[in-house]
């Protein structure tokens, strides 16, 4: 896979008024890969959205698409984007068909042949001569996407996609931006509250904070970084004995669970195998060991509340 950068953000800073919204972005987003941009409210994520497709001037710095600066190349820059940052713009009294065809007559090198490619591969087939106004929310959710994809951009740019969609046009949506990143070479850029749904969803992630990147990373490296878990344990030993030896040998205490003989700590999963060894050099039965997994909202709200 082509992993060359398709975003490249250059100082990229907004100011209004005295309040500096968006403080000195530097990073790049690859051909490739779905990058999930993540932050609380305020953040200033849609304002840098809003940068990346022209809706607002970039204050100082600059963002550059497959080369292209936004500030002073744009018309070449946005050739290369395809977004839905506000709700897709659709004519509801159309069938989809008709709004495709309305948008593709904007670019005269789309053809009758990629409005049905890009059809098919939403999977809008069935009802694309259907009126919008029938549509469902995921159904024109999909049509949106259809008509951002129509031109074959390098960068695919989506505010909160999954909004009002059912778990099964999740699902759907989901497989689609990933197939399209990982099979088409697409840069797929999102922002989304749903931490559960960008675990799944995204290659990288990036956290903005206070409008400054505060961290970016591939998901499962960010999600197990420093990253302290809760280790279950099943064993025949009490709490007291057992805090007893783990204070002595790990620094650390176990927390009565809710069975008889269940017990937790926590620690780091690389201590594991030492808590193992400690149990059986004791002598104590070990009937069962887990490790909870974390998730990205573990991660994300743990970053947010130590960044406080
Ligand atoms: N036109 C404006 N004038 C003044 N302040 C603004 C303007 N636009 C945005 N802001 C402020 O900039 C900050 C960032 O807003 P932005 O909408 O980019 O955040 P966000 O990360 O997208 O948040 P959310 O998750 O709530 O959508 C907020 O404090 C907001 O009030």
């Amino acid at each position: 896979m082509n992993q060359q950068p398709i975003v490249q953000f250059k100082h990229t800073t907004k100011i209004i008024g005295r309040k500096t919204i968006v403080n000195d972005l530097n990073f790049d987003v690859l051909a490739g890969e779905v990058f999930g941009f993540l932050g609380p409210n305020g953040a200033g994520k849609t304002t840098t959205i809003r940068m990346m497709v022209g809706l607002i001037k970039i204050s100082r710095g600059d963002i550059l698409i497959n080369g292209h600066s936004i500030a002073s190349q744009f018309e070449q820059a946005i050739r290369h984007v395809g977004g839905i940052v506000e709700n897709p713009d659709l004519y509801k009294y159309l069938t989809g068909y008709q709004n495709l065809k309305h948008y593709a007559r904007m670019d005269s090198g789309i053809s009758k042949k990629r409005i049905n490619e890009i059809v098919e591969h939403v999977g809008l087939k069935e009802s694309i001569h259907n009126k919008v106004s029938s549509y469902s929310l995921g159904m024109r959710q999909r049509l949106g996407i259809a008509q951002a994809l129509l031109h074959r951009p390098s960068l695919l740019i989506l505010d909160e996609p999954t909004n009002g969609l059912d778990p099964a046009g999740i699902r759907k949506l989901r497989n689609n931006l990933k197939e399209l990143a990982h099979q088409e070479g697409v840069a797929v850029f999102v922002s989304s509250h749903l931490l559960s749904e960008m675990q799944l969803m995204c290659d990288k992630i990036a956290v903005l904070q206070k409008g400054k990147l505060v961290s970016i990373e591939n998901v499962q490296a960010f999600i197990s970084k420093d990253s302290i878990s809760r280790v279950y344990l099943e064993v025949e030993a009490s709490q007291t004995e057992l805090t007893k030896m783990l204070i002595a040998d790990l620094n650390k205490t176990a927390i009565a669970g809710n069975g008889p003989n269940e017990l937790w700590i926590q620690m780091n999963k690389d201590e594991v195998p030492e808590l193992n060894k400690l149990l059986l050099d004791n002598g104590i039965r070990v009937l069962s060991i887990h490790v909870q997994e974390r998730t990205l909202e573990d991660k994300f709200l743990e970053m947010m509340g130590e960044e406080k």
